[in-house]
């Protein structure tokens, strides 16, 4: 039976590359597989999966115009699986209309994204998926500043913490950090200067 999957990480988990790998795999088989990601993540060009490791992949863009919905059921030949990268920032909307092309064509959704933003608040895609999705499942890695499980992200601007600002920042390893909650309240200032 289809299902509505959240995979959440912190930013450098690897979340992008799990997708690329798992539509490969469909794909390999001879199974078609649409990957779709939001519109707003500009950092490569809009409408692209991409993952440090240097691999990227064409993705359809979701902005506010498309009815994912509709989009979804117009496909022909009908998609083995849908996977979405970025889905931190799609709609509450968005996520209904996901968790429909599960129950109503049976199509399962990969969603795929970050829970919590620089100020540890929930995104509102994240915040749906949560509430909606059927399976949810953590794509893990370390924190920057020790061994631990990184669960948060720290904001960094000129090798400064930053906690007060606007949710959405497209931004990549130059002003983000994945760490574990300890050291998201008390960064490690000595490395960070180092890193500046
Ligand atoms: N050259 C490399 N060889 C192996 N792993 C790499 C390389 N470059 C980046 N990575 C790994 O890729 C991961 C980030 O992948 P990415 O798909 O961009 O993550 P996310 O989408 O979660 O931000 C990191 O864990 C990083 O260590
Ligand atoms: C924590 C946080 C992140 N963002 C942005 C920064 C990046 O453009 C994406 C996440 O990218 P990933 O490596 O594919 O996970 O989200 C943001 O806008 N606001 C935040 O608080």
């Amino acid at each position: 039976m289809a299902k509505l999957y959240f995979k959440y990480g912190t930013m450098n988990s690897g979340k992008s590359i799990e997708i690329l790998k798992v539509a490969h795999n469909y794909e390999e088989q001879g199974k078609p597989v649409v990957i779709m990601t939001s519109a707003i993540d500009n950092r490569d060009e809009i409408g692209v999966v991409s993952s440090r490791i240097g691999m990227r992949e064409k993705a359809v863009p979701i902005d506010d115009h498309l009815d994912v919905f509709d989009y979804v059921a117009d496909l022909s030949p009908k998609p083995f699986c849908i996977m979405i990268d970025e889905a931190q920032f799609l709609s509450k909307k968005n996520i209904y209309d996901f968790a429909k092309v599960v129950d109503e064509l049976g199509i399962p959704v990969m969603a795929f994204g970050l829970k919590n933003d620089f100020q540890n608040q929930l995104f509102e895609g994240s915040k749906y998926l949560l509430l909606l999705a059927d399976k949810i499942e953590e794509i893990k890695t370390i924190c920057w500043f020790c061994s631990k499980k990184a669960t948060m992200v720290l904001r960094t601007k000129d090798g400064e913490p930053v906690y007060e600002g606007s949710q959405i920042q497209i931004g990549g390893n130059d002003s983000y950090l994945p760490v574990c909650r300890k050291h998201w309240f008390k960064p490690d200032l000595e490395k960070m200067k180092e890193m500046k």
